[in-house]
């Protein structure tokens, strides 16, 4: 197999190259004009050069390849600054900054996690990601639990294969993690509500009544007797937690 083969498969180097879905990604993510961008996992630009037209934009790639093609590129885009780094460890600016990424799927929860940690400055994240993960991270289970209290995650639409190249075997969407202006916890109650998910995720009965042995704590998070770990929003668990 040709090493260029190789490492687009290893990399996941499926580029965005339909136009109306890059200008529809970068819609969602609408940064105020002359802000900061990162974009990780940059590959050929396809984001990058679009941003560039009205933000300054951090392009981060793993791929020495194609961080020369971004170098080479950057001046002619606008202001772009390119690092050759890995989006999982890679520093984030200090400054407040928004963000962009179409990095590989098989990486895309612990990416999106490891923003969710580490990214302080963040105003807002647009993640390209496999349909199904995006579902499952925003949806009703521990990790939009885990994140509710601090952050809103959505799910936008649904991106086609044909949309990328080479197009992947799967349908692709959007997911939007916004910092809440008022968050529902401190942060400082990190651990202590992580513990409180295991002991309700993981207890037995099908019930949260059951699981938190608690009838009255439900009352007060305005949560029906009868709710089930699946049934409630992911934001109904920092109300029990607080109860
Ligand atoms: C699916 S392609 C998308 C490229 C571009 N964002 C686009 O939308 O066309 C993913 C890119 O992420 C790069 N990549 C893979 N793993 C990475 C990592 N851990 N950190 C940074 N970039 C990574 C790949 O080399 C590739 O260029």
């Amino acid at each position: 197999m040709p090493r260029r083969t190789q490492r687009r498969r290893a990399l996941s180097q499926n580029f965005l190259h339909d136009q109306s879905v890059i200008a529809e990604v970068i819609g969602t993510l609408h940064p105020p004009p002359g802000t900061l961008v990162v974009d990780l996992g940059a590959g050929a630009g396809a984001l990058t050069r679009r941003l560039a037209r009205t933000n300054r934009v951090l392009a981060v790639e793993l791929d020495p390849r194609w961080a020369d093609h971004l170098r080479t590129h950057a001046r002619a885009w606008g202001d772009v600054t390119v690092q050759r780094a890995d989006a999982l460890t890679v520093g984030f600016p200090r400054e407040r900054f928004h963000l962009v990424s179409n990095a590989p799927y098989h990486v895309g929860t612990q990416l999106v996690r490891r923003v969710l940690t580490d990214a302080h400055g963040l105003e807002r994240g647009v993640f390209v990601l496999q349909l199904e993960t995006a579902r499952r991270l925003a949806g009703d289970g521990r990790f939009a639990a885990t994140w509710a209290p601090w952050f809103e995650l959505r799910v936008h639409g649904r991106i086609p294969p044909r949309a990328f190249r080479p197009a992947p075997s799967v349908d692709s969407a959007v997911l939007t993690v916004v910092p809440r202006p008022v968050p529902l916890l401190s942060p400082a109650a990190f651990a202590d509500y992580d513990a409180f998910l295991a002991r309700v995720f993981n207890g037995r009965g099908n019930t949260l009544a059951q699981r938190v042995g608690d009838a009255r704590a439900l009352k007060r998070a305005a949560i029906p007797r009868d709710a089930t770990p699946g049934s409630v929003p992911p934001e109904a668990f920092a109300r029990l937690y607080g109860a």
